[in-house]
């Protein structure tokens, strides 16, 4: 049953692992108008220059929280950002006031009860914010991978109020079936749905497996890095899409995202990869287009310049 309107603003919890599909299934929900004129609010792992125009054509309003991440080194621009919208609609008059509604895409590496517990212990955020609902995203594809090694992936679902699985078009009903037994082994109180693409999937009649049987895992580990690679302009989207496959073939379970854009003549395309798994790429609108090509990698056991050697050696040798 729905909260009451008590006239704090709404706010909904998107969290989920890198590259779960948050920003697909998000964009999908605003065009349909499922969250209705919402302020959008984004916390990405690393700045890219991607998010910002995937989302802001549906949403009344977007704010980019690149600072770091929202559970921890960012946790004070998040606070800072939901204190200006609730200042912004303390000096509307009712009449000017929308429906009052905030969506954060949290970045892939927040753990969303560390955000639950900042707004709540923020003495303003406490009286004006009402914490609507944390929805969490799960990769059925890469979910076995995920929950095995990652510590942050578990914690995340425990998190969640509504868990959904996506890229369920990309696994067999046996894959699915033991996501599923996983998810509610993990969180039994949260109700279980599926998308593709964004798109509610109903979940078919799965057959009842056992869980996957998870190792015990210590919060810690050689942490998760955002890095940021700036292109030479005279790497051309051919070479650069070779050099790419080949790093993810050999070091694709290091490097656990992959995301940017890259200029093209036929414009600029959105590239993204999930672990091995390299998605084909999107053209952009011309606006997307930045004067350098920038693609961030998110992973561990690596540094920003042993890619940048790595590339050059590919293109320059
Ligand atoms: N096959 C399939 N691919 C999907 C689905 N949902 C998302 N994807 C793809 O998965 C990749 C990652 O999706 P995003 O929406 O960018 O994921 P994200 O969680 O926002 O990523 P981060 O912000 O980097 O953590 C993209 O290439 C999507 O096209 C799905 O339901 N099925």
């Amino acid at each position: 049953m729905p909260a009451p309107d008590d006239g704090r603003l709404r706010l909904t919890i998107l969290g989920g692992y890198l590259g779960s599909g948050k920003t697909t299934w998000l964009r999908h929900q605003l065009f349909e108008g499922a969250f209705g004129k919402a302020h959008i609010l984004v916390n990405e792992a690393a700045e890219t220059p991607v998010d910002d125009t995937l989302l802001s054509s549906q949403a009344a309003g977007l704010t980019m929280l690149s600072g770091g991440c929202a559970c921890c080194t960012g946790k004070d621009d998040l606070v800072a950002a939901l204190r200006t919208l609730c200042d912004l609609r303390s000096r509307q008059r009712p009449e000017e006031r929308d429906t009052g509604q905030i969506v954060l895409e949290t970045s892939g590496l927040a753990d969303p009860a560390a955000i639950l517990d900042a707004i709540r212990q923020d003495s303003v955020l406490v009286h004006h914010i009402r914490v609507a609902e944390i929805i969490v995203l799960v990769d059925a594809m890469n979910a076995a991978e995920q929950l095995r090694t990652e510590y942050l992936g578990r914690a995340q679902i425990e998190a969640a109020d509504r868990i959904i699985l996506t890229k369920v078009d990309a696994v067999p009903d046996t894959v699915l079936a033991t996501v599923v037994a996983t998810v509610r082994h993990l969180n039994p109180g949260a109700s279980v749905e599926a998308a593709v693409k964004g798109q509610p999937f109903s979940l078919p009649d799965l057959p009842a497996v056992p869980p996957y049987d998870l190792p015990r895992l210590a919060d810690g580990g050689a942490p998760i890095q955002p890095t940021k690679i700036d292109i030479p302009d005279d790497v051309d989207w051919a070479t650069f899409s070779v050099w790419l496959s080949a790093l993810l073939y050999a070091r694709g379970d290091d490097l656990v995202r992959v995301k940017g854009v890259f200029e093209t003549p036929a414009g600029p395309l959105l590239l993204q990869a999930v672990r091995k798994s390299v998605q084909p790429p999107e053209l952009l609108p011309p606006e997307a287009a930045h004067r350098q090509n920038q693609i961030v990698f998110i992973g561990r056991g690596y540094n920003g310049d042993d890619l940048r050697r790595s590339l050059a050696y590919f293109t320059h040798g």
